[in-house]
């Protein structure tokens, strides 16, 4: 049976939801896809570090009510949340770097996948800063390594958006893409329209997980910018920073700009987008729009996403499902995970050899 030794960097939300289906599901995925996970350190800047080389009750884990450097009460446990050392020391064949996103520079999470991938650890990440800022850099370094950086859960969290485009959509020349690419602003135009204040709308949305750890960056639409720059790097082979891409978000929208738009058969939305122009030059935009209800992406409501790819094969192509949530992101972390154990012998294999 093979078993991929996991430690967890950052222990919200997502996090979290990964052990908590670690807990339930690790027989069902050794039956369905050939490998289960055992976690073996958890850092969490709130709650310290643990390393337990033979791994840790994912049950435990998540039902145990940690308070302020918990850890520090376990077995191998500490206080203090030393990434480094876990992330380096610890026996994990797999890091998994779901700390804040910081959308200037990216770090410490970038520094993470770095050290990680340095010491032959695959990194699988939910964190738009690393993926956004420094891919190039972690993809060169994962492959010098002869490990992987998967991050499918950067942009619209579970739902399968750039194996999408760069499996089943090879060859179908990608041109650009438009669409709803933030849950928290979704959701909080839908209660809007509904009626809701919109800060009450904001706090129903950190409830259920779907914002930020400032909620800024969803409103303001700088979280868009980064999926922006990430899906037109990935899919359109551009070289787009956050500052390349204008970026306009919500906040400004009022309670009566919702309402006419209703008595007016339309509804804003926050709409991400990209395209190549035929200069070859590739630009990105963020900006709430005044769609049609017989609009596409009009009809596409609460934390749920969709984005149309426009390709030259195929015309337009649109994915939808969940953008945000804490297991629906979870999901995202094990899809990267199955790609990597599609992608290498057998661990079995290997030791064998
Ligand atoms: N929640 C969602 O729906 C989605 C989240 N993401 C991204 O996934 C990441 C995690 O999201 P959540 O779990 O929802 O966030 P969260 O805010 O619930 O949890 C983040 C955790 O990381 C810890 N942390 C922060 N900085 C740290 C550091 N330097 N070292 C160690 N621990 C640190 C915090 O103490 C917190 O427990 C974020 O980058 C977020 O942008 C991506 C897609 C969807
Ligand atoms: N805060 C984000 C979470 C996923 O990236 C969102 O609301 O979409």
């Amino acid at each position: 049976m093979t078993v991929y030794n996991i430690a967890l960097i950052g222990f919200g939300g997502v996090n979290r939801a990964l052990a908590g289906l670690i807990a339930t599901k690790n027989p069902q995925w050794e039956r369905q896809l050939g490998f289960q996970l055992n976690i073996v350190a958890v850092s969490d800047l709130y709650l310290g570090s643990v390393i337990s080389p033979n791994g840790l009750d994912p049950r435990m884990l998540t039902e145990a009510n940690f308070t302020k450097g918990g850890f520090g009460q376990l077995s191998g446990g500490s206080s203090e949340a030393d990434n480094e050392t876990v992330i380096k020391l610890a026996p994990a064949d797999i890091v998994v770097e779901a700390t804040f996103t910081n959308p200037k520079d990216g770090e410490p999470a970038v520094s993470h996948c770095r050290w990680a991938l340095q010491a032959g650890k695959h990194v699988v990440t939910t964190n738009k800063g690393p993926v956004a800022l420094a891919a190039q850099e972690l993809k060169a370094l994962a492959k010098s390594r002869g490990v992987r950086f998967e991050y499918e859960g950067a942009v619209m969290s579970g739902t399968p958006v750039m194996r999408l485009a760069d499996k089943t959509l090879a060859g179908a020349e990608m041109k650009g893409f438009e669409g709803i690419l933030n849950g928290t602003s979704n959701f909080v135009l839908g209660r809007m329209e509904g009626g809701l204040d919109f800060s009450s709308a904001v706090k129903e949305a950190q409830a259920l997980g779907y914002a930020e750890a400032d909620p800024t960056a969803d409103v303001e639409g700088h979280d868009v910018r980064l999926k922006v720059v990430i899906l037109a790097n990935e899919l359109l082979g551009a070289n787009l920073k956050p500052e390349d891409v204008t970026c306009e978000g919500i906040s400004r929208l009022s309670p009566h700009d919702i309402e006419t738009a209703a008595k007016e058969n339309c509804r804003w939305k926050l709409i991400g987008s990209a395209a190549r122009g035929v200069d070859g030059i590739v630009v990105g935009s963020v900006a709430p729009k005044r769609l049609a209800l017989e609009h596409p992406l009009a009809g596409v409501g609460g934390a749920t996403n969709a984005v149309s790819l426009n390709t030259e094969l195929l015309g337009s192509v649109t994915i939808t499902g969940p953008g945000a949530g804490r297991v629906e992101t979870a999901y995202a972390l094990l899809s990267d995970i199955v790609a990597i154990h599609s992608a290498q012998p057998s661990k079995d294999a290997k030791e064998a050899a």
